[in-house]
């Protein structure tokens, strides 16, 4: 039996086929990226979602935390720590008994604190990523004490748990890193930029991701090798220190790394490039209501990652919904929560031959893809976790422009803002077409260009910054600082 169509498993379309492909990777063969390493990415980016006191908590030594929670194979929560919850509670506080036969995804190693609740939760498997644990071990040695007891707990929690605790890092199938290098490069959010500044230097993608491969390689892989294994000794998995195991996992690591600052650097933060609203009559009345560009790009990622499982031979799109709740709750990413996430595959349970694959350029209209193909949009709206309430602001982030098709379908479920590429908006192919989305009214469009009011209504009106859905003033220097960081074209 084939599982739930959010998350298909469809390995055999995707790996070692030989097809045509628009985005014509090196060897005309379109890579797949597995479920355990989309969760694992997934849960990478989710410790990085913007809050509002990051720099405080990287000092603590509790270290922030992302987490993906999979029921039945079906993402149901992604979630991170806050100064005053860590993952694992934040889980138990979201989902409670609910919990139970699910697969939890953390960026680190969790403590004894979230490990005892999880646990006792019935949940069906832990997986970590095998650096610096929750509780820090990177630290003082006053502290450290206190960290190796939380430890060796842990380990004793693993030990006598049903659930089963491990690291699950799947070495990335051939080409990955190729193309996903070229997929991102080529992506509507780069080639826009691209485009629209002809002057600006192209490189500025390749020094966006020099910047973020070093960043995240500070954050997510001890940089010291001995002290990585004195790390895993501590943690219980002194069967990975020695060679070539150690190697192997270090590069695993650095593969997933690399990978996951490639996407991000796909939807830079570059000068004031950003989701905007195309039309500026409604430029300051959508501004008050749209997301800070921080956390668009983040969710905008998200759905990136999520269009590296496509089904689809050509085109791979990605969707992810979230809503902002009334009040900002104590968890790390605000007001904001999850509701469902997709990508474009065939319907749940078909096999690889069941269905046609091929595109408009195929004459023969019968053996066309289209009409067999569910979107992204329309997994992420099947398969989501929590209902779509009317009186709260829900968003759909998808990679590519939604189609005739979905236009319907989003304003239909109620949802009030898309994120969106905005590349074939008012095109019309033979057999899908673009058209509606331009004619949409009473859903908010953001799309990915330059800052309308700076070139309309003048650089005072910049919006206030929220965080998490909190408006907050923009502290001075903080928007010049922001643009220096990022002018890395203007050399
Ligand atoms: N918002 C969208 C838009 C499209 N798709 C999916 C459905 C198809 O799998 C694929 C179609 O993409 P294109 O319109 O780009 O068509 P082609 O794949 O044929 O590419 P081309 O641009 O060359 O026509 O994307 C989706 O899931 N969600």
């Amino acid at each position: 039996m084939k599982e739930a169509g959010q998350m298909q498993n469809l390995e055999s379309a995707g790996a070692g086929r030989s097809v045509s492909t628009q985005t014509g990777s090196m060897t005309g063969q379109i890579p797949r990226l597995s479920k355990v390493n989309l969760f694992t990415l997934l849960s990478l980016w989710m410790e990085l979602f913007p809050t509002v006191n990051t720099a405080q908590r990287q000092k603590s030594q509790v270290k922030r935390t992302g987490l993906v929670v999979v029921k039945n194979t079906k993402i149901v929560g992604l979630h991170c720590s806050s100064e005053d919850l860590h993952a694992g509670k934040i889980a138990l506080i979201k989902h409670g008994s609910r919990l139970k036969n699910c697969d939890l995804y953390f960026s680190r190693k969790p403590c004894s604190a979230c490990l005892k609740m999880i646990v006792n939760a019935g949940v069906n498997r832990i997986s970590y990523w095998p650096a610096d644990p929750e509780v820090s071990l990177l630290t003082e040695a006053s502290s450290s004490e206190d960290a190796k007891l939380d430890a060796k707990a842990v380990e004793r929690l693993k030990s006598n748990s049903r659930a089963h605790v491990c690291v699950l890092l799947q070495p990335l199938v051939c080409y990955m890193v190729q193309f996903v290098e070229e997929t991102s490069y080529k992506c509507d959010f780069i080639q826009k930029i691209a485009k629209t500044l002809p002057d600006a230097n192209v490189d500025f993608y390749s020094e966006c991701k020099q910047e973020r491969i070093k960043e995240f390689e500070m954050l997510f892989l001890v940089p010291n090798e001995d002290m990585h294994k004195q790390i895993l000794m501590t943690i219980g998995l002194e069967n990975l220190c020695e060679n070539p195991y150690f190697s192997n996992l270090r590069q695993n690591m650095k593969d997933l790394i690399l990978l996951l600052a490639t996407v991000a650097s796909s939807v830079p933060n570059f000068k004031h490039y950003g989701f905007y609203c195309g039309n500026t009559e409604q430029i300051n009345e959508i501004h008050n209501q749209s997301l800070p560009q921080e956390i668009a790009r983040h969710c905008m990622v998200q759905a990136r990652l999520l269009a590296y499982r496509t089904e689809d031979h050509k085109t791979g799109v990605g969707a992810v919904i979230w809503a902002e709740g009334k009040s900002r709750s104590w968890d790390g990413t605000g007001a904001m929560y999850f509701i469902g996430c997709g990508y474009n595959a065939f319907p749940v349970g078909s096999e690889y031959a069941d269905f046609p694959h091929m595109d408009d350029k195929q004459k023969d209209r019968e053996i066309r893809k289209f009409r067999y193909i569910v979107h992204a949009e329309q997994n992420a709206l099947t398969f989501r976790c929590q209902e779509i309430k009317p009186e709260e602001r829900s968003m759909i982030f998808v990679t590519k422009c939604p189609c005739d098709e979905c236009v319907p379908l989003i304003k239909g479920a109620g949802i009030k803002q898309i994120y969106a590429g905005d590349v074939d908006v008012g095109k019309k192919k033979a057999d899908i077409s673009y058209m509606r989305f331009g004619e949409l009214e009473g859903v908010s469009k953001f799309t990915w260009q330059l800052n309308p009011s700076r070139t309309c209504v003048g650089e005072q009106n910049e919006p206030e910054s929220r965080e998490n859905g909190v408006l907050r003033p923009i502290p001075p220097g903080e928007d010049q600082h922001q643009s220096k960081k990022l002018c890395l074209g203007n050399r």
